[in-house]
């Protein structure tokens, strides 16, 4: 079997008396979307907020390219990278597209870059940084401030600055959040093709998006896994039906 790039097993997260995260397991592999679904308050969010590291788990494991990396710190996890996509990037609005991957290219490769002389820092940033770009489909776009990109272009472009970064894995809360049908629609599209780049851990309320996109899907209530399995198997088990799906299913 192909080794995971994460490998998740056991995990608890207590808030008080509040078991937020019951003994989770689930793992991503090469090339897969495996989307965590869940209703409200289910603790997916806490999943995540586990894995990248703003949250430390009470117990279990957290395994990513075969290191265990259950005590290591937001920083150390991202610069393995394993990085919360949506959160950990921040564009500077009034900077290009371009800039803004160029300042992650930077931040990535830093310190090598001073034996350039700075006309070739630049070369070599911006052809770097565009190759970035067109990896997300953003290349025609790459002048224009990120504040003029719509909310999916700046995904993209925040996807760009997780590649320049080094992520070897995404982490995608709820990405679709307040996009429209048609931005839904093109982003779905794009995570399609991003799936070869990275794997993707995908939580997301989107229904249409998760049935689209997911090669397998795990369904979290109440903190605990209720089942693993493909979009097919998920739609057909009627325990998800009964607790989460309903008339999605
Ligand atoms: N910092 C915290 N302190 C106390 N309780 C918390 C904390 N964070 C989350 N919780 C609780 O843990 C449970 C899981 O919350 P979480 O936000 O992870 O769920 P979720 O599945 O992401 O929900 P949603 O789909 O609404 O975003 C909820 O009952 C929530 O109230």
């Amino acid at each position: 079997m192909v080794e995971p790039v994460l490998e998740i097993s056991g995990l608890v997260k207590n808030f008080g008396a509040l078991r937020a995260t019951d003994g989770v397991t689930l793992d991503l592999r090469p090339g897969e979307i495996h989307a965590l679904i869940g209703p409200n308050g289910a603790g997916k969010s806490t999943l995540i907020h586990q894995i990248c590291g703003t949250l430390r788990q009470d117990a279990g494991t957290i395994r990513f390219v075969g290191r265990d990396v259950g005590a290591l710190s937001v920083a150390e996890r991202a610069q393995l990278g394993l990085g919360r996509t949506f959160q950990v990037s921040s564009i500077a609005p009034d900077f290009s597209a371009l800039r803004n991957v160029m300042l992650a290219v930077q931040a990535k490769q830093g310190s090598s870059f001073r034996f350039f002389k700075p006309v070739m820092l630049d070369h070599s940033l911006i052809d770097t940084a565009m190759a970035m770009l067109e990896r997300v489909n953003l290349g025609a776009r790459a002048r224009i401030p990120a504040a003029e990109l719509s909310h999916g272009e700046r995904r993209q472009l925040e996807i760009a600055m997780a590649l320049a970064l080094g992520s070897k894995a995404f982490l995608l809360d709820e990405p679709m959040a307040g996009m429209g049908p048609e931005g839904s629609k093109s982003l779905t599209r794009f995570l399609d093709t991003l799936r070869h780049e990275a794997p993707i851990l995908l939580v997301e309320h989107d229904m249409d998006a998760v049935f689209a996109l997911a090669d397998r899907i795990s369904v979290l209530v109440y903190g605990r896994v209720i089942a693993t399995g493909t979009v097919e198997e998920i739609r057909r088990d009627p325990t998800v039906r009964t607790a989460y799906l309903g008339d999605h299913a």
